[in-house]
């Protein structure tokens, strides 16, 4: 690929930051210091189930992936989000978060919170991952290219209005900091590498695409839940 070409599909998929979740009604008000408990709450007990589902999501693109140097680097997210030990990984750090907010262990492990809609879209793009071309799903996880910012303007958020939330709660979006551009510096890696025809480039642009709607129609149920 011509580096023009590789930059007109880099900036394509950069484009699609105009569909990311961060500006979502419901984000927007959270930033803006604007949730109740309540619906903080009703939140991260939703979004566990987003959390959970990763390292299965990233399960799945492994075992569809012919490629040894892609595998060796891809495993590390498994491992950052599960933990190599009981007490670590990013899904531990989230159920602490949920404690610091409140919530027990148990009420955000059983799902008793978790409501259909947000349901649908987690799975929906597990079954993406397990059932397309591996490339298309390591595209569609590159909406962490926009993660970080939120991430940061979540922090700031949090530990401006919401200073009922014990701040040692806060450690996983520490790490996503981390976490987020070396994961999706190698997502681009992988997509400007195997997607070198125009038919490839708009699977790839098209799998982001439904990786924007399904973090925007996660937001949308967890909106309908937890109404202002
Ligand atoms: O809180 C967020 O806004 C947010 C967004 C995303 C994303 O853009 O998909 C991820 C995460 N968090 C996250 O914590 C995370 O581990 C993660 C993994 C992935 C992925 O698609 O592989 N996205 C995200």
């Amino acid at each position: 690929m011509t580096a023009t070409l590789e930059r007109d599909f880099v900036a394509t998929l950069r484009a699609h930051s105009r569909r990311y979740h961060d500006q979502h009604p419901f984000h927007v008000r959270m930033n803006a210091g604007r949730c109740s408990r309540g619906q903080l709450r009703g939140w991260i007990a939703n979004r566990f189930y987003y959390q959970e589902n990763i390292p299965r999501k990233d399960a799945a693109i492994l075992a569809n992936c012919p490629d040894l140097a892609v595998r060796r680097r891809w495993i590390r997210r498994i491992t950052d989000h599960d933990g190599t030990v009981p007490g670590e990984g990013g899904v531990e750090a989230w159920l602490r978060l949920g404690e610091a907010a409140g919530l027990t262990r148990d009420e955000i492990l059983d799902h008793r919170h978790l409501v259909p809609g947000v349901r649908f879209a987690v799975d929906a793009y597990v079954n993406f991952a397990r059932t397309r071309p591996w490339v298309e799903a390591v595209a569609s996880s590159l909406t962490e290219l926009f993660a970080p910012d939120l991430m940061a303007e979540r922090l700031a958020a949090f530990e401006r209005w919401y200073g009922w939330i014990e701040p040692s709660g806060l450690a996983y979006f520490r790490a996503r900091l981390e976490q987020a551009p070396r994961d999706c510096e190698h997502a681009l890696e992988v997509v400007t590498a195997y997607c070198l025809s125009a038919d490839a480039q708009q699977r790839a642009v098209d799998a982001l695409a439904f990786k924007c709607d399904v973090l925007w129609a996660q937001m949308d149920a967890i909106e309908k839940a937890y109404p202002e």
